[in-house]
């Protein structure tokens, strides 16, 4: 059989979308599909802790955790470093052979000053080049994301593929009018759904976006060469009132006290509740367990093959606009999510399904 070769530039794509809409989901659904696999991976995310690169639950040298910081603002020069550093190792025999890159951006990202980023350096230049910006758009809260939030617009707005996700949870018609918004931001990206039987991970990345640009600065002028005129100023700020905190509980987490919890959090605050993602040591419970909410909507918990590392403790990161932080974390300590010691986690308790259904 043939050397796998690696390609004279190789791509690289970005995974944008806003907070919570399914980035790191399809992301891991790429990586599990063994045509698509040879990708090395960058993560990014808003918050003091980063939990993705472990939800993605795939370790090795070419998944690279970029530093808290947003990737449009404070952390541009790290991106150009890592992939260098990724290039060089790929060079030397020291990573995985990796094909094409994909970026995941935080759901805050802007995506113009990312792409400018890969599109400005010298070296990048010579050995990579831009493939597919891929956005993901939450059926659920979409249509509300875009009117409220800039970069939520100008995701859609750049896209190559426009990918609708949580389809399966939204009535038909809100899908409708997301669709026709979205059309009328970006008319002409291919719009698929994420939960539709024919969707194919192949036709998401790697297309070779100089022909496309060509395309598209000659039909629609949008494409935008010169993205610093649209960038978000270095120091970082996206609306002024969006804050992100993490809380960590150093012992067991009672399931059922914490399920009451978030529920009402949502329920009263859900607006401002952008992001709430944790990882958590359930009392009872040997594997973590990820929780996923966003704005009014809570997901189904997962269970985690394994703790990624000798940490045990939970850690909830929560990504919030205008909500006051200190309240918010009497309250959590005002539920007393954090007596039982973790010691109980081997005390026989129902199982989370069990607790879950009752
Ligand atoms: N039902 C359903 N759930 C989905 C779909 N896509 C994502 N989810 C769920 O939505 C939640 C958030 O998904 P993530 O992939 O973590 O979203 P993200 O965009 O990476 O989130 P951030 O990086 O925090 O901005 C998780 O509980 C996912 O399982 C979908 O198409 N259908």
């Amino acid at each position: 059989m043939a050397e796998p070769q690696i390609p004279l530039l190789t791509p690289i794509n970005l995974l944008t979308g806003f907070l919570g809409s399914g980035k790191t989901t399809l992301l891991a659904r790429l990586l599990a599909d063994p045509a698509l696999s040879d990708a090395a991976v960058l993560i990014n995310e808003f918050g003091e802790v980063g939990l993705d690169h472990h939800l993605v639950e795939r370790i090795d040298d070419t998944m690279v955790l970029l530093q808290s910081g947003c990737l449009c603002c404070t952390v541009r020069g790290e991106l150009a470093d890592a992939i260098k550093d990724l290039h060089s190792k790929r060079e030397r025999g020291l990573v995985p052979l990796f094909r094409r890159i994909v970026v995941e951006s935080t759901g805050l990202a802007d995506p113009f000053p990312v792409l400018s980023t890969i599109k400005s350096d010298p070296v990048l230049r010579h050995h990579f080049r831009p493939g597919n910006v891929i956005t993901t758009i939450d059926a659920v809260n979409g249509l509300r994301q875009l009117g409220t939030y800039v970069e939520s617009n100008r995701q859609a707005a750049v896209a190559d593929r426009l990918v609708v996700t949580k389809a399966d949870l939204a009535l038909a018609v809100d899908v409708s009018g997301l669709v026709e918004k979205l059309r009328s931001i970006n008319p002409d990206a291919p719009l698929l759904t994420a939960t539709d039987p024919s969707f194919d991970l192949a036709d998401l990345v790697d297309e070779d976006l100089s022909l496309r640009a060509a395309a598209l600065q000659s039909t629609s002028g949008f494409y935008c060469e010169a993205p610093v005129q649209l960038a978000t100023a270095d120091g970082g700020v996206h609306q002024s009132a969006v804050t992100s905190f993490v809380m960590t509980v150093e012992h067991a987490v009672d399931w059922t006290a914490f399920g009451i919890w978030l529920t009402m959090l949502l329920n009263r605050h859900g607006d401002r509740v952008l992001r709430v993602k944790g990882i958590l040591n359930i009392a009872g419970e040997e594997r973590p367990v990820a929780i996923h909410g966003v704005q009014h909507l809570v997901h189904t918990p997962v269970h985690m093959e394994r703790w990624p590392d000798g940490d045990r403790r939970s850690r909830i990161v929560f990504i919030v606009d205008g909500l006051d932080v200190e309240l918010l974390k009497r309250s959590f300590t005002a539920f007393a999510l954090d007596r039982s010691p973790v010691e109980d986690a081997a005390v026989p308790q129902r199982s989370l399904q069990e607790r879950q259904s009752s």
